[in-house]
């Protein structure tokens, strides 16, 4: 994959090449040993460029929640790097893996994972209060303007759809300003219009506000509303999409015609 930005001969200096917002270098991970031994990553590598929506597709055990698990410092790897923006995931020790997490990387789940007993709001700004920051207001306003919760910011999750508790959870992950956001089947749980919502959701927040998000699917119309698809097979990046539509995806998939595909 290349880089976005150029250099130009004039105007201000900048970044020549800005860094990836995540990247992992020929990373490789395997799960058991003797017979059970399964190699879940072999040799991937993966740019995760800025302010780019990514989606990770492929058959089922291809080692898509491994992939990123590994670039959220979820889990560890056997050999390759892994990076978010300049910091090297691989050399951190748990203490600062957890700081990590906290500070640079933001996280929703298929299950919400909103705490129960809190109002929306409240669930938005956890993490910033466990972090013992302050919200910056005016980023606070946009994020709820964003998913549209405005007068539901008092209502506990039971009060809410599937949907907007998912959009909730997502404005959890953004209120930080995380470095990327990892979205693992977020739409998993949803129907279809609610799925939509937070697609939506998602895909502005690439748009207007220059998150990173990367999100893993089983979806064909979830994937379209990347801006690249990378297909993984047998632990190994074997395809990408750049645009992809549900069609071009779901063409792509076909070729998965394997025992145990999900699709
Ligand atoms: N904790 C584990 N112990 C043993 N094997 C594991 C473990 N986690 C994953 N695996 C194996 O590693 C391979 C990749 O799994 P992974 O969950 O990353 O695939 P996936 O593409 O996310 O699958 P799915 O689409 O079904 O969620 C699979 O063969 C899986 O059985």
């Amino acid at each position: 994959m290349t880089s976005t930005a150029h250099m130009t001969s004039d105007g201000p200096p900048g970044p020549a090449v800005q860094a990836p917002a995540a990247r992992a270098a020929r990373i490789s991970k395997a799960y058991g040993r003797g017979d059970a031994r399964v190699v879940a990553l072999d040799e991937v590598s993966l740019n995760l460029e800025r302010s780019r929506f990514t989606a990770i597709m492929g058959p089922s055990g291809s080692g898509k929640s491994t992939l990123m698990h590994c670039m959220a410092g979820l889990d560890s790897v056997d050999s390759g790097e892994v990076f978010v923006g300049d910091i090297e995931v691989t050399r951190l020790d748990d203490k600062r893996l957890t700081r990590l997490r906290r500070d640079r990387i933001g996280f929703v789940f298929q299950a919400f994972n909103l705490v129960p007993t809190l109002t929306a709001l409240e669930n938005i700004t956890l993490p910033l209060d466990i972090a013992g920051r302050k919200p910056d207001q005016t980023w606070l306003d946009t994020v709820v303007d964003t998913i549209g919760l405005r007068d539901r910011l008092k209502h506990r999750p039971s009060e809410l759809s599937g949907g907007q508790q998912q959009r909730v959870a997502c404005a959890r992950a953004l209120v930080s300003r995380p470095e990327i956001i990892f979205a693992d089947e977020p739409t998993g749980n949803l129907d279809s219009r609610s799925g939509a919502e937070v697609l939506s959701f998602l895909r502005n927040s690439v748009r207007e506000m220059g998150q990173t998000v990367v999100m893993v699917t089983h979806d064909p119309v979830a994937a379209a509303y990347a801006d690249l698809v990378v297909f993984l097979a047998d632990g190994r990046v074997v395809d990408q999409i750049p645009e992809p539509t549900a069609e071009k995806v779901l063409e792509r998939m076909k070729g998965f015609e394997l025992p145990g595909v999900t699709s």
